[in-house]
């Protein structure tokens, strides 16, 4: 596997070794082995899997409490994947970058503890799963605006609106909202 880091360098874009053949295609998704070469976690607490329609955006989501790493990956459709540095004594505090991970380029990204997460939906449909370096927190999850200008994120949607959840259409704007020291 490849592994390369994004604009913000602790993110990283992870390229899986696939191997094809007439029947399809197999790739290791995930190797301990691997990982620990690499730098990345080898230990998971919870795997998540979430379908949504084209223009569904999920986030800028993270949680307080026991902040989570992600690795997140596509296997159908495809989604702009977007981390943002939200701890406030980072010298990235505020920066943003992303991948198109998809079903046909396997990419996967690494986001770590002390970012942000979210994705753009930019087909049809996607599926999206990841896994979580933490359990999920709900009394500490929180959300930032997916337009906060001071963000500036180059989301890739055509001029429709994207469609939200209720909390992401009300989150706050990063300078609001309590993130990371
Ligand atoms: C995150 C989570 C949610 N839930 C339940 C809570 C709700 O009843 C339902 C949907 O939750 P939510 O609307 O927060 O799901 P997403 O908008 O996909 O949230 C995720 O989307 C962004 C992109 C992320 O990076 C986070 O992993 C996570 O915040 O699943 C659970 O039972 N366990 C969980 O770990």
């Amino acid at each position: 596997m490849i592994v390369e880091p994004l604009a913000l360098p602790e993110v990283k874009l992870i390229t899986p070794r696939v191997f094809g053949d007439e029947r399809g295609f197999f790739l290791e998704s995930f190797n301990s082995a691997a990982f620990a070469i690499h730098g990345l976690p080898t230990e998971w607490q919870q795997d998540n899997h979430s379908r949504s329609r084209r223009g569904v955006l999920r986030g800028l989501h993270y949680q307080l409490t026991n902040p989570q790493g992600k690795l997140v990956r596509v296997t159908s459709g495809a989604v702009f994947d977007v981390a943002v540095d939200i701890r406030r004594s980072s010298p990235t505090y505020a920066r943003w970058c992303g991948a198109l991970l998809s079903a046909e380029n396997h990419q996967m990204l690494y986001v770590p503890p002390g970012f942000a997460h979210g994705f753009l939906v930019v087909t049809d449909s996607a599926d999206f799963l990841y896994k979580c370096t933490t359990l999920w927190h709900a009394p500490s999850d929180r959300a930032i605006r997916w337009d906060d200008p001071a963000l500036a994120i180059d989301w890739p949607f055509e001029g429709l609106p994207p469609e939200l959840s209720a909390k992401d259409a009300a989150a706050p704007l990063l300078a609001d909202a309590e993130t990371f020291a």
